[in-house]
């Protein structure tokens, strides 16, 4: 199968400046802790992504989702809306692991490039492009069952920096005592933008 292209669009698409990791934040080989035990993406859940990422060099990380029979969507193939969401976790993982600014998901597109079979794993590379005040830039790309495998999938999306009590007002109250890695603290978050 060709590597397939699609029509080329400015990314970031407005001026951006360079980001600038927290101080703190994980160096290259440090395995992450899923961020939230309940959350679909990296947690403990029943059929969930169960993924799990680690810094690498240059400010990628690097995130692994094993596809298994509960992600199907096609017969033995994964499910387009739960690889988006594999996106979705390992974007955000970046995000919030290097800028340590609390974000969310505003937009998220990707390009469906290689159907992706059960029993595969996908390894998706994913970088901070670029950050213009709140708004935070970032893409990966999705290999199939090795770092340099076959390309499968690529996605961009924008993130939007939040505070903090959009987490509180929003969903859980007490959703961020739930956190179970660091930081744990308000003061642990880099907020102004
Ligand atoms: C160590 C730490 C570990 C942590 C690890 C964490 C891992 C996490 C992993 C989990 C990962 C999973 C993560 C998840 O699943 S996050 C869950 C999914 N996402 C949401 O639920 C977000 C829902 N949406 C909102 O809450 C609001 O709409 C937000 C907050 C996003 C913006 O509402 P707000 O009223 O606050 O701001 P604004 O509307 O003035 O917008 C601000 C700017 O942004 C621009 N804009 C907004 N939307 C779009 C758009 N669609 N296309 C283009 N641009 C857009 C907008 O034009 C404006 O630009 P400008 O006019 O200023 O130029």
């Amino acid at each position: 199968m060709s590597e397939k292209r699609r029509p080329a669009t400015p990314w970031p698409p407005v001026e951006t400046e360079a980001p600038r990791f927290h101080p703190e934040a994980p160096g290259p080989g440090t395995e992450l802790a899923m961020h939230y035990a309940e959350c679909f993406g990296c947690g403990d859940v029943d059929n969930g992504l169960h993924m799990r990422s680690t810094v690498g060099d240059g400010g990628v990380v690097y995130s692994k989702f094993p596809v298994t029979r509960a992600h199907q969507g096609a017969p033995g193939l994964a499910h387009g809306g739960l690889l988006a969401c594999a996106f979705d976790e390992a974007l955000g993982s970046a995000v919030g692991n290097l800028l340590r600014r609390p974000a969310v998901t505003g937009k998220l597109e990707t390009d469906f490039l290689r159907p992706v079979p059960v029993g595969t794993t996908l390894f998706i590379a994913a970088r901070v492009d670029g950050v213009a005040g709140r708004k935070i830039y970032a893409s990966a790309d999705g290999h199939l069952d090795s770092a340099d495998g076959p390309v499968a999938l690529r996605a961009r999306g924008l993130f939007v920096q939040v505070g903090l009590e959009h987490f509180t007002n929003h969903g859980d109250p007490d959703a961020l005592s739930k956190f179970t890695q660091q930081p744990r603290r308000r003061e642990d978050w880099d907020i102004n933008p």
